[in-house]
């Protein structure tokens, strides 16, 4: 089969006098490696972009997370200095591209940002500072200058009965890393929970009657996707249905 390609979406980046639009290794190394698609990534031009064009080329969706947040105004708030920082030419991409992802069954994989994105795009709300909240586990990245301690596998998450991620892992508890400090607040309509925090957090969502996999979750399964069962796991099942999803677009492209 030819290696099917996947849309990953970008942020848009100041770095060396230039705008980038960009994506961390890790998300592109843990699609190639462990999912086996070819990452592609789609630049945050918004309403600029053919959407029907680009998902009638891939064969799934990757959202990566970022330090930047979901601008409130989607979902009928204020945008404050608190809540930032933000990036608007990222939502008035993943947004819409979410929608239409979902509508046309073209698989979906929503990491930490990307969850947020799915639940604001399906109507949904977040929560900022959710680590201020009475009762709340602290759910932000610890303090340190090394990635693999901020990205440190930490708190346990139960995965629901019945839903899709339970497919892929059994209903049961998996350990997780945590660098988050929004959340889902409210549930998008049509967003069943997947898994939950010790503190009742939303860790996991999927889009409910989706005709593809169309699961957000709130960690990083990317970074220790070569070595962590559960994180692997994942990339696998999303692998597994974006080659589905290939088969079925292109029979005689899967056959070669
Ligand atoms: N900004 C949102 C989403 C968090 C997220 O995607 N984190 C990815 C890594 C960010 C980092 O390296 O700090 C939130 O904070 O909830």
């Amino acid at each position: 089969m030819l290696q099917p390609l996947v849309a990953v979406s970008t942020d848009v980046k100041e770095f060396e006098k230039y705008t980038w639009h960009a994506a961390p290794d890790q998300y592109l190394e843990a699609a190639l490696s462990v999912a086996g698609v070819l990452p592609v990534l789609v630049p945050s031009f918004g309403e600029r972009l053919d959407l029907e064009s680009l998902l009638s080329s891939v064969d799934g969706v990757m959202l990566t997370g970022s330090k930047s947040n979901v601008s409130p105004r989607h979902y009928g708030m204020e945008a404050d200095e608190r809540n930032g920082p933000y990036d608007e030419r990222r939502d008035a991409t993943t947004l819409p591209l979410i929608r239409r992802a979902i509508e046309r069954g073209v698989p979906l994989l929503a990491i930490c940002r990307g969850i947020q994105e799915m639940n604001v795009a399906l109507g949904g709300t977040l929560a900022g500072e959710i680590q201020e909240r009475e009762g709340a586990m602290d759910h932000r990245a610890p303090e340190s200058d090394r990635q693999d301690d901020r990205f440190a596998i930490r708190h346990p998450v139960h995965i629901r009965e019945g839903s899709c991620l339970a497919d892929v892992f059994g209903p049961v508890e998996i350990n997780v890393n945590s660098v988050h400090r929004q959340g889902i607040d409210r549930l998008g309509p049509n967003l069943a929970i997947e898994a939950v925090a010790p503190d009742g957090a939303i860790e996991a969502v999927s889009a409910i009657g989706a005709k593809a996999f169309a699961v957000g979750v709130q960690w990083h399964p990317e970074y220790w996707a070569a070595t962590d069962t559960a994180s692997r796991r994942i990339f696998e099942a999303f692998g597994e249905a974006v080659r589905a999803h290939a088969s079925a677009r292109r029979p005689a492209a899967a056959a070669e």
